[in-house]
C-alpha cells in the first residue's frame, strides 16, 4: 500500500496499489502510519513521496469514491495532505506518470515538487462533476494565480512537467533516476527553514483583482458549462482562496460536499466507467463470442479508400497511432489536397516523422499488402459495393475489408466480395481524427475474429469503439432519426428554426438540430431518402400524399429546401465568388475554390442542363466524388448557403433566415397548420423523448446490447452532454421511466401518426415489471 524505507537521513514511502497507485482508504491509511513514523524517528530529517510502478498516484480511487467509504475518503486524504503540510521534516514529491486529482494535490500540499520531463500534473475533477477537494482550490491558485487556477481547474487541462515548471508548480525537472535524484535532493534541504515551502501559507497574487477575474471569466464559463453544474461551483472554490486557508478549505469543503451529493456528479462518474467498459464488448447475439474469447489480428499497414475530408481524417488517426497507411483516390487534385491537408495537421501535432508511414496512391495494386482497408468514398451504396469488388480481387485474402459509412448495409457490402466474415463497418465522426467515437458494425456473416480487430484497432488509434448491429442508421444516426422529424415537425406547429435550437442547446447540446443540419449538410438525408424512395429528386414521388409515406407523418420542408439548393452551411464558407451570382444566370459566373484554386464558369455546366435544380442533381448523384463537391459548393454559393439559417460571410453564427421563415409559413398556411405557442420544454421531450424511445427498440432488437453503449455512441460521436450521463441513463436516473413512458403515451395520443412516438415495448414491460436499463447491462456495480 505505501512501501516504507530509509537511505540514511531520508525517508522513502512509496505508494503501492497498481495499476494506477490510487487513494484508498487502506493507502491514504498507510501514508500516515509512514508519515507519523518518519516523524517520530530522530534519524529521520527529511521524506520523499513517490509511487511505485508506472506512475505517482493518478487521485483517490472511484470505485471507493463512489460507494459508501467516499467520506472518510476524503477525510483521510485531507488528514495526509495536513499531515504533510504541517510537517516539520521536509517533504520532497517525486512525480512521474500522472500526478492526478488527489495525487497532484498531495503534492500541492507537499514543500518541493519534482518531476520527470513526461509527468503530466492535472485536475481533472470537474470532468467527474466534482472539484479538488482536498485543498487543490485553495493551493493552486497561491501558486499560479486565481485567473489561471480557474482556467486549469474548470478545464481540467493536463499540466506538462516543462509547464508546470513555468507555472511554478514543480521545483526541478529530473533527467536520470528519479528516486536517486529526489532523495539526495531531500537530503539537501534537510534543516532549511520550511515555513515559505508552506504554499498553505502563501497568498494568492491575484487577490486584489479576484472579482474581476471572475465576473470576467463566468460569462464563458457558463457558455462552456451548457448545464453542468461543476465548472461554476469549482470558480466559487477558487474565490475563497483570497480568505484565510482555513476559511477557504472551509468552504471548499462544503462545495464538494454539495457536488459529490448531486446527480450531476454521478452522471459523470457513470460516463468514465462506460467510456472504458464499452471496450468489454460481447456480441449481442452470441455472448460466447466477446472480448475475452475473439482473437483480434494483428494490424501493422492499412489502406484506406478515398481521400476526402473523411479519408484524410482516418488517415491522420492512424499515422498518429504508428500505424502504415496507403491512402488511395483517383482523383489526382484531391489526392493532393488530402496530402496537404494531412501535412498540415500531422506538423501542427510536432508529429511530421509521421508522414514517412504514408504512401499515396492511384492505383488499387498498392493495396495488395495491406493487413486492413478502410472504404471512405461516397456514402453510395452502388459506388462502395463496386470498390469492395475491386479490393476483394486485389487485397491478400486475410486482410480485413471495413467500411466507413453512417448507415448502409454491411451485408449488401459484404455481399459484393467472397469474404464476408472479413467485411465489417466502421463508423467513423467527422473530424475522423479528432472525434472519440468509432461505431463498429458486424454483419450477419461478420467473424468473431474481425469483429475482434476493429475493437482493437479503435483502441490503437486512441477512439472509443463501441459494437453494434447491423440496421439503418446503425444505432446512431437511427436514433437520431425521430429526433429530427420530432423537430421539423415542432416546424409545422408554429416553432422557429432558432427556436428548436435554442431549446436543445439549452439542455446541452453544443448544436441545435437546424444547425447542426447546416453544418453536416442537408442533402445527405436527402439521398438518404431517395435512396429510401420517401421522395425523388424533382419532389414528392408520384401519388403520394405531400405529408405521409408509408402511413407514416414525413414533413417534406427538408427535401423542399433541398430542391432550392440549400445543402448547407459548408458551402457558403468553401467558395469565394469572384463575381457577383445573379439569380437568373444571364452572365457567366466565376467562382474559385480555396479549397483546390479550381474555376467553374456555372453558365457553361448549365448550357448541358435544362434548369439549375437538375445539374444539381446531375451531379449530387454522380460517383464522382471531386466533382460533385466542388460543383455542389458552386452551385450552393450562387444559391441559399445553408438550409434554415444564413451565415454572414466568414462566420459561422447562425442568424434566422427570412426566405426560410417566409417558406414554412407558406407551407404551414398551404397545409393547414395553425401556429401555435410551443414551451422549450415541450420541445426538448418531443425531440429527446422519441431519440431515447428508439433507443429501446434499438435495445429490443439486440442491436446495442447494453443501454450504455447507447450512451457512450451519443457522448462521444453527438455532443450529448456528458453531465447528464447520455440518453439512457439521463431518462433512468433523471427523468425516470415512468415518466418517460406517461410523457410518451400522452404525446402519442396527440398525435397518433407520429410513430415514433408510441412508446416502446420494452420501455412498457420494463415500467410494468420494475425492470431497468442496469438490468440489461449498465456499469451499476461500479455506481
Ligand atoms: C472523497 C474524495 C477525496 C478526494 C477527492 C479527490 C479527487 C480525485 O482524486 S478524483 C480522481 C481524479 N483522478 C482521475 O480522474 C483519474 C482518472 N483516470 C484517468 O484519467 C486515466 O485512467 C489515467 C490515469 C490517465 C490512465 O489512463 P489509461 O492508461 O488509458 O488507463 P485507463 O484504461 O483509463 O485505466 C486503467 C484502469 O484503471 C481504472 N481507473 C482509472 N482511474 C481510476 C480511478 N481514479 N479510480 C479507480 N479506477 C481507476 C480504469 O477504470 C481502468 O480499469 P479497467 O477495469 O481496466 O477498465
Amino acid at each position: 500500500m505505501a512501501e516504507y524505507s530509509t537511505y540514511g537521513s531520508v525517508a522513502v514511502l512509496q505508494v503501492n496499489n497498481p495499476p494506477l497507485n490510487t487513494f484508498t482508504r487502506h493507502v491514504l491509511q498507510a501514508l500516515v502510519s509512514g508519515l507519523e513514523r518518519a516523524q517520530r524517528d530522530p534519524a529521520v530529517r527529511s521524506i520523499v513521496i513517490a509511487g511505485k510502478g508506472p506512475t505517482f498516484p493518478a487521485g483517490a480511487d472511484l470505485e471507493e469514491l463512489l460507494g459508501t467509504a467516499a467520506a472518510p475518503l476524503l477525510s483521510n486524504l485531507r488528514m495526509v495532505d495536513k499531515h504533510v503540510d504541517t510537517c516539520q521534516k521536509p517533504i520532497v514529491c517525486a512525480i512521474h506518470g500522472t500526478a492526478l486529482g488527489g495525487g497532484f494535490e498531495l503534492a500541492l500540499a507537499s514543500h518541493y515538487r519534482l518531476a520527470v520531463p513526461s509527468a503530466t500534473l492535472s485536475l481533472p475533477e470537474v470532468h467527474l462533476g466534482m472539484l479538488p477537494g482536498a485543498g487543490g482550490t485553495q493551493r493552486l491558485p497561491r501558486v499560479v494565480g486565481v485567473k489561471s487556477a480557474i482556467q486549469l481547474i474548470t478545464s481540467g487541462q493536463d499540466i506538462k512537467a516543462q509547464q508546470a515548471l513555468t507555472l511554478g508548480l514543480v521545483d526541478k525537472i529530473v533527467q536520470g533516476d528519479l528516486l536517486k535524484e529526489a532523495v539526495s535532493f531531500a537530503r539537501s534541504v534537510e534543516g532549511r527553514p520550511l515555513e515559505d515551502r508552506r504554499i498553505s501559507q502563501r497568498t494568492v497574487p491575484d487577490a486584489d483583482k479576484v472579482d474581476e477575474v471572475v465576473e470576467a471569466t463566468r460569462k464563458t464559463i457558463l457558455r462552456k458549462a451548457r448545464g453542468a453544474i461543476a465548472p461554476l461551483t469549482c470558480v466559487q472554490a477558487i474565490q475563497a482562496s483570497v480568505l484565510p486557508f482555513a476559511a477557504g478549505m472551509a468552504r471548499e469543503a462544503d462545495l464538494m460536499t454539495y457536488l459529490m451529493t448531486s446527480w450531476q456528479a454521478a452522471a459523470q462518474q457513470y460516463v468514465f466507467f462506460s467510456e472504458r467498459e464499452v471496450r468489454q464488448w460481447s456480441h449481442p447475439r452470441d455472448k460466447h463470442i466477446n472480448f475475452r474469447t475473439a482473437k483480434p489480428t494483428v494490424i501493422k499497414s492499412v489502406g484506406v479508400v478515398g481521400a476526402g475530408t473523411m479519408g484524410a481524417g482516418i488517415t491522420i488517426s492512424l499515422l498518429q497511432a504508428g500505424l502504415k497507411v496507403v491512402l488511395l483516390e483517383v482523383n489526382k487534385k484531391q489526392l493532393d489536397k488530402a496530402i496537404a491537408v494531412i501535412q498540415k495537421t500531422l506538423r501542427q501535432k510536432s508529429a511530421s516523422q509521421k508522414m514517412s508511414q504514408l504512401t499515396t496512391t492511384m492505383d488499387y495494386s498498392q493495396l495488395s499488402d495491406v493487413d486492413m482497408v478502410i472504404e471512405a468514398v461516397f456514402e453510395n451504396l452502388r459506388l462502395k459495393k463496386e470498390v469492395f469488388r475491386k479490393l476483394d480481387v486485389i487485397t491478400k485474402p486475410q486482410a480485413v475489408l471495413a467500411s466507413n459509412t453512417s448507415g448502409l448495409d454491411i451485408d449488401k457490402i459484404a455481399a459484393a466480395t467472397k469474404r464476408p466474415d472479413k467485411v465489417v463497418g466502421t463508423h467513423f465522426f467527422s473530424p475522423a481524427n479528432v472525434m472519440r467515437l468509432l461505431e463498429n458494425i458486424y454483419g450477419k456473416k461478420t467473424s468473431a475474429e474481425t469483429v475482434a480487430t476493429v475493437m482493437q484497432l479503435a483502441t490503437t488509434i486512441g477512439k472509443v469503439g463501441v459494437l453494434v448491429g447491423n440496421c439503418a442508421g446503425f444505432v446512431g444516426n437511427r436514433m437520431l432519426g425521430p429526433y429530427r422529424s420530432e423537430a421539423l415537425f415542432l416546424l409545422e406547429e408554429g416553432v422557429d428554426p432558432q427556436d428548436v435550437d435554442r431549446a436543445i442547446e439549452e439542455f446541452g447540446f453544443p448544436m441545435g438540430p437546424f444547425r447542426m443540419t447546416d453544418l453536416a449538410g442537408n442533402d445527405i438525408g436527402w439521398r438518404r431518402r431517395i435512396e429510401a424512395r420517401l421522395t425523388t429528386e424533382h419532389g414528392p414521388p408520384p401519388d403520394t400524399p405531400a405529408l405521409y409515406r408509408r402511413g407514416d407523418r414525413y414533413c417534406p420542408l427538408p427535401d423542399m429546401l433541398c430542391l432550392q439548393g440549400r445543402l448547407g452551411q459548408k458551402t457558403g464558407a468553401g467558395c469565394m465568388m469572384l463575381q457577383e451570382a445573379k439569380d437568373d444566370l444571364t452572365e457567366n459566373i466565376y467562382i474559385r475554390f480555396r479549397t483546390d484554386g479550381s474555376v467553374f464558369d456555372l453558365r457553361r455546366l448549365l448550357a448541358h442542363t435544362k434548369t439549375l435544380e437538375e445539374l444539381i442533381l446531375d451531379l449530387l448523384f454522380a460517383d464522382d466524388c471531386a466533382l460533385l463537391a466542388h460543383t455542389e459548393a458552386a452551385l450552393m454559393s450562387h444559391h441559399a448557403p445553408s438550409m434554415c439559417n444564413r451565415y454572414d460571410p466568414g462566420s459561422r453564427t447562425a442568424l434566422p433566415d427570412p426566405v426560410v421563415l417566409q417558406m414554412i409559413q407558406d407551407y404551414r398556411q398551404e397545409h393547414g397548420f395553425k401556429k401555435r405557442t410551443i414551451s422549450s420544454q415541450e420541445i426538448v421531450e418531443r425531440c429527446l423523448y422519441s431519440l431515447i424511445n428508439e433507443g429501446f427498440h434499438v435495445l429490443d432488437e439486440g442491436i446495442a446490447s447494453r443501454a450504455l453503449d447507447i450512451d457512450v455512441i451519443y457522448l462521444f460521436g453527438y455532443g450529448w452532454p456528458r453531465h447528464t450521463g447520455g440518453p439512457m441513463y439521463y431518462v433512468e436516473r433523471v427523468i425516470g421511466l415512468e415518466k418517460l413512458l406517461r410523457s410518451l403515451e400522452t404525446y402519442s395520443a396527440r398525435y397518433p401518426n407520429h410513430s415514433h412516438l408510441q412508446p416502446s415495448p420494452l420501455l412498457r414491460d420494463m415500467v410494468a415489471k420494475g425492470g431497468s436499463l442496469a438490468a440489461l447491462g449498465t456499469t451499476d456495480s461500479k455506481l
